[in-house]
């Protein structure tokens, strides 16, 4: 498919969340590692903040922050890239997140268990009298929660270190508004903005990640009754198909007609406040 054979619908969307015709795996980590280096000397920040879950995005994220701290520090900037793993309670993929940590190399890594805080934000809003349609509304309602503790504990750090908070929002997650407002979506810096998800895959093993951890199966895993529910399920969408799209290539259909119509109906978590 031609680029002119496209919606216009669709070329805004690629244009708008900056995803390039061609791809080169080498060129864009030197791009991204070059972002946040100089983001680190040109803030004067001590630090870069990333919440590591066991996922590519977060692997892919972080090793690109090793990178970026080693090369500022090379020019004389003094900084450090400090990972965090942010379980609520026990994590089913503890180990995978262990590996991440290890393939990133943090000079430091913070553990801080969500768990209590979303459990307590829960049990004050239902002695408020806050009612939920159903359990399963409650728990995808505390899910977010979970998402926004660890914001609040990343800015905490971040803070305190006078650093910066990565996100890994990339383009396959910005087109269908996949993220928790003020969540996962309250970061500083995304380095991996425009990227689709076999994208970043590329990115991670070029980087030299391990391979079952490039390829592992995305999850937001924030629901409690759901544990590990697969992205996919949840979005009623595959990656090939989100990627596709964004990449400029055949899709069926419904598949352009849904990606067209979520993201216009999430166009505020890519926005600012709405003001009068
Ligand atoms: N038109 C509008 N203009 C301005 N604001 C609007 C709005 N419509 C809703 N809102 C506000 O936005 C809120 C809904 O947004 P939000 O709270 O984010 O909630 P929502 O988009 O409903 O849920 C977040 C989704 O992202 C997924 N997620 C989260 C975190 C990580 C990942 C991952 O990929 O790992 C995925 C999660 O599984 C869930 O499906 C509403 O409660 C309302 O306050
Ligand atoms: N348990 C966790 N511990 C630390 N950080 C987390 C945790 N869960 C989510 N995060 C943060 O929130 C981000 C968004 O989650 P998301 O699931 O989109 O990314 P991922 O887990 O790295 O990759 P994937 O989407 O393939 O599962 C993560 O990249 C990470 O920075
Ligand atoms: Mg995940």
């Amino acid at each position: 498919m031609t680029d002119t054979e496209l919606s216009q619908a669709r070329r805004d969307i690629i244009r708008d969340l900056a995803v390039p015709a061609h791809f080169d795996a080498d060129a864009e980590i030197g791009r991204r590692v070059a972002f946040l280096a100089d983001r680190l000397t040109a803030t004067g920040s001590r630090a870069l903040v990333l919440g590591i879950s066991g996922g590519v995005d977060s692997l892919t994220a972080g090793r690109l922050c090793r990178l970026a701290v080693d090369r500022a520090r090379e020019s004389g900037h003094e900084c450090e890239y400090v990972a965090m793993r942010l379980p609520y309670g026990e994590q089913k993929d503890e180990e995978d997140a262990a590996r991440s940590v290890a393939f990133t190399a943090p000079e430091r890594c913070l553990t801080v268990d969500v768990g209590p805080a979303t459990d307590a934000m829960a049990a004050s809003l239902d002695d408020a009298g806050m009612a939920y349609a159903d359990d399963s509304s409650r728990d995808f309602v505390l899910g977010n929660v979970k998402a926004r503790q660890r914001m609040i504990a990343q800015y905490a750090v971040s803070g305190g270190l006078r650093g910066l908070v990565v996100g890994t929002d990339h383009a396959a997650e910005a087109v269908t508004g996949f993220f928790t407002k003020y969540g996962d979506g309250g970061v500083d810096l995304v380095p991996l903005a425009g990227l689709t998800k076999r994208r970043v895959r590329a990115v991670a093993a070029a980087l030299g990640a391990p391979g079952d951890l490039v390829n592992k199966v995305p999850t937001a895993d924030l629901e409690t009754l759901t544990p590990q529910k697969p992205d996919e399920e949840a979005l009623g969408l595959t990656y090939e198909q989100i990627d596709d799209f964004l990449e400029g290539l055949p899709v069926p259909g419904h598949v352009e007609t849904t990606l067209v119509d979520r993201y216009r109906a999430t166009a505020h978590k890519r926005a600012l406040p709405t003001a009068p």
